[in-house]
């Protein structure tokens, strides 16, 4: 069975393949078991990656799988197709954009702290992701991978314990908001003023995959049971499965915090307001304006709820009444994959004598948007890690 799917300018193919498993590739379909054109492959180094050091010489060019489809295993897949020489990057996943929990999110770049990640940490990821966007953002490409900046306010009831936050100085001209802003708010009693990035999230997922198609990535849609699976066929696995790692890993700490949204049509609303809170905000984007939200932890549920739909309507017209005239409202709802820290670290799996390293990214709950591109590179950066040590290992065997 074979057929084609959507469009946007990158269609996929899709068929099955020799395990019998349905696959998606970037370029047409392979036939049933042929083997993963993995010698047409090239890599490319943009001017915002860093190559990884990995020795080029005599290396024999990796199969590098990541199962994963939404922000973080797509801009993962292309920091390493841009960053390591002499490897193939090939994206397996159960769903793509416009179906996965990035595609829900608002994108605002302002961080979530992780309490199990240190915040320097944190705050590298942070400056690395803005930095990288601010230039997206600055460039012609800004329209087509929908990033662009946003000026607004976020206001407090009580004054916080932390006058500034530790991203402040990332974020441009933060200050605390004037007494005339604050009119705006009369419940709010402190407030804070700053420009940052968004992302609309659909165009910049498409956008990422676009890039990896330039890269000659290839990208299959399937669900995997167990990474066992890819041993055969790919060199280091890089699971960036979001909450899908509690099934696949087994990792019950990875835990769902439901959120749902309402996108509405309301394009005179140029401002972004969030409630310190963390429970209700206004975000402008390109295409709609994303008001919140709930966030339920252990809750699966995907259907929308209608009184939650109401609740957040109502609290988003207290802070801009305006939006009593908004039309067009989709509700959307999503599972925040919450950890207490992202788990982004290698792990080597045994098996039978067979050993198969995997790089973990996943667990980036509220702030995925915040920091992807920070927690890509750590990640690229550890798979150069075990390349390394797979080439120590072949010129051992060798000797
Ligand atoms: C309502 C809401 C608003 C948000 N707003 C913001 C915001 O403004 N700013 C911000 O920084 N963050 C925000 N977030 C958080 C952000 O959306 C997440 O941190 C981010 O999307 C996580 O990305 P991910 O790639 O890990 O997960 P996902 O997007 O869920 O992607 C996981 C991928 O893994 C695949 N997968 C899972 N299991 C398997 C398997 N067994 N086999 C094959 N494939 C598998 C899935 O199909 C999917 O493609 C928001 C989240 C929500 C819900
Ligand atoms: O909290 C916010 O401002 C938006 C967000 O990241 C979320 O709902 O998870």
């Amino acid at each position: 069975m074979a057929g084609t799917v959507r469009g946007r300018g990158w269609v996929r193919s899709w068929g099955r393949d020799a395990l019998g498993l349905g696959w998606e590739d970037a370029r047409g379909p392979l036939q049933a078991g042929s083997e993963t054109p993995s010698s047409k492959y090239c890599w490319t180094m943009s001017n915002t990656s860093q190559r990884i050091s990995v020795t080029e010489q005599h290396m024999a060019e990796r199969k590098i799988a990541v199962v994963g489809a939404g922000l973080i295993g797509l801009s993962t897949a292309v920091y390493i197709s841009e960053s390591i020489p002499k490897c193939s990057v090939t994206v397996i996943s159960e769903r793509f954009t416009p179906n996965t929990t990035s595609d829900v999110a608002a994108g605002m770049l302002i961080p979530h702290t992780y309490p199990g990640t240190p915040v320097h940490q944190q705050k590298q990821w942070f400056r690395e992701t803005f930095d990288y966007l601010f230039e997206i953002s600055n460039s012609s490409e800004a329209s087509d991978a929908g990033i662009h900046l946003v000026s607004g306010w976020q206001i407090f009831k009580t004054i916080p314990d932390e006058e500034l936050p530790f991203w402040s100085d990332v974020v441009l001209g933060f200050r605390s908001m004037t007494k005339e802003e604050l009119k705006k708010f009369p419940q709010h009693k402190f407030g804070q003023a700053f420009t940052t990035l968004k992302c609309d999230c659909p165009s910049y997922l498409v956008w990422l995959e676009k890039r990896l198609k330039e890269n000659g990535s290839q990208v299959y849609a399937r669900r995997v049971e167990d990474l066992w699976e890819l041993h055969n066929k790919y060199d280091i696995i890089v699971n960036c499965s979001g909450i899908g790692s509690r099934e696949l890993m087994g990792d019950l700490e990875i835990y769902p915090v439901r959120g749902q949204v309402l996108k509405v049509h309301a394009p005179w609303v140029k401002h972004f307001i969030r409630d310190g809170d963390g429970l209700t905000y206004i975000y402008p984007g390109i295409h709609n304006v994303t008001l919140g939200g709930t966030r339920q932890k252990d809750n699966w549920s995907l259907s929308p709820d209608p009184s939650s739909s109401k609740d957040i309507f109502d609290r988003c017209c207290v802070l801009e009444p305006s939006l009593q005239r908004a039309q067009n409202v989709m509700v959307r709802v999503g599972l925040r994959p919450s950890r207490l820290a992202v788990r982004l670290q290698k792990e080597m799996l045994v098996h039978g004598g067979k050993k198969l390293p995997v790089v973990h990214n996943y667990g980036h709950g509220s702030g995925g948007f915040s920091v992807h591109r920070g927690t890509a590179k750590e990640a690229a950066r550890l798979v150069g890690e075990c390349i390394a040590a797979l080439e120590g290992s072949s010129s051992k065997a060798k000797l």
